[in-house]
């Protein structure tokens, strides 16, 4: 381990963030009645410009007037090369009230797009004495946000998550695919045999994504899936985005939500596997031995790390 200790996230669950468009307020109780971890009111790319003032309006409303539970409660601001950002931030924290745990911020391209907002929410907080201090959370959806990654995970204490857009990312990186999320066409191997193999075009920036947000303690999480109506191809997303690190998934649809919330639960198998290495470990360095058998295969003290992660996430959604 190096001699800079790698920071813990945030501790709690984010297996599912539910979208829904500010411009859609009778959605908002179904909302907070869904399954999801997060939810994420957008002010942004589901609002057409000229209803933007509308929808804004409707978030600090529904912030106000809607039981939300326990749940973490985002609203996703405008990108910050538009003429809007700055209006929703200031009108969530003077009108919206002490509910808002996080904004969402679009596009960042480099770590000064997070302290020039750092900046004007530090001050709209001090101006309306606000009590909670709001948590970011960002989209990596621009080739200049994949270049600067590292750099911005490392941007402000205020950030508590960090997702792939998989849409604006595609468009910003010249990609030649129409999907949002998923296997693409035209990505594939070609073997000897002459079969495909489907290769995942997100890898890259996923590893990325993760690496940074684990260099930093910031949570990373899996974007969306455009094909609602492709519950396996979802699954596979989850499953690809789960096994690199990240701990979970945007749903856009109510149906997703389920699924993600599946995926990134560790299973009762995982959880007993877990528990047993950490048992075998124990015995093991009862004994004074580093290493151990557990299940006909080597386990050591790297195995307790893994096993800790599985049972860390078990524990925090029990909680
Ligand atoms: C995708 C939708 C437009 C579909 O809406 P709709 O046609 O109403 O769906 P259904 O008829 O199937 O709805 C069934 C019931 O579920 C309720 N519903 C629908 N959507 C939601 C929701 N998001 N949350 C809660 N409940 C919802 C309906 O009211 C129906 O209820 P009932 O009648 O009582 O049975 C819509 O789902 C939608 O707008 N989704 C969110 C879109 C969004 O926010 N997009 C932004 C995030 S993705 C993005 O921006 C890309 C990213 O940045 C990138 O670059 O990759
Ligand atoms: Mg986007």
């Amino acid at each position: 381990m190096s001699f800079k200790v790698q920071p813990a996230p945030v501790a709690r669950p984010n297996r599912c963030q539910l979208f829904g468009p500010a411009t859609r307020p009778e959605i908002f109780a179904k909302m907070a009645a869904s399954h999801a971890d997060v939810v994420n009111i957008d002010l942004e790319d589901s609002v057409a410009p000229a209803d933007k003032e509308r929808g804004r309006a409707n978030a600090v409303e529904a912030l106000g007037s809607v039981d939300w539970g326990r749940k973490t409660v985002s609203v996703r601001i405008n990108g910050l090369d538009t003429p809007w950002w700055y209006r929703d931030v200031i009108d969530l924290i003077e009108k919206g009230g002490e509910r808002l745990d996080l904004i969402m911020i679009p596009k960042v391209g480099c770590a000064e797009d997070l302290y020039a907002v750092d900046a004007l929410v530090t001050a709209a907080e001090a101006a309306v004495a606000r009590k909670k201090k709001l948590g970011f959370e960002v989209i990596i959806e621009t080739a200049a946000g994949f270049a600067h990654v590292e750099q911005i995970a490392a941007a402000t204490p205020r950030l508590q998550a960090m997702a792939l857009g998989a849409a604006d990312f595609a468009a910003s990186m010249g990609m030649t695919v129409t999907g949002i999320g998923g296997t693409q066409e035209n990505y594939y191997m070609l073997a000897p045999n002459g079969e495909k193999h489907w290769a995942d075009p997100w890898h890259g920036v996923t590893a990325a994504i993760v690496a940074a947000c684990r260099t930093h303690g910031v949570l990373p999480v899996d974007g969306p899936f455009g094909d609602f109506s492709d519950p396996e191809g979802f699954r596979a997303q989850a499953y690809r985005a789960a096994t690199l690190g990240m701990v979970g998934k945007w749903a856009i649809h109510p149906s997703q939500v389920a699924l993600a919330n599946e995926i990134f639960t560790p299973s009762t198998e995982q959880v007993a596997d877990a528990r047993g290495i950490l048992a075998a470990m124990a015995e093991a360095e009862a004994r004074g031995q580093g290493a151990a058998v557990y299940k006909g295969r080597l386990v050591d003290l790297a195995s307790i790390r893994q096993a800790q992660v599985i049972v860390r996430q078990a524990d925090m959604i029990r909680d």
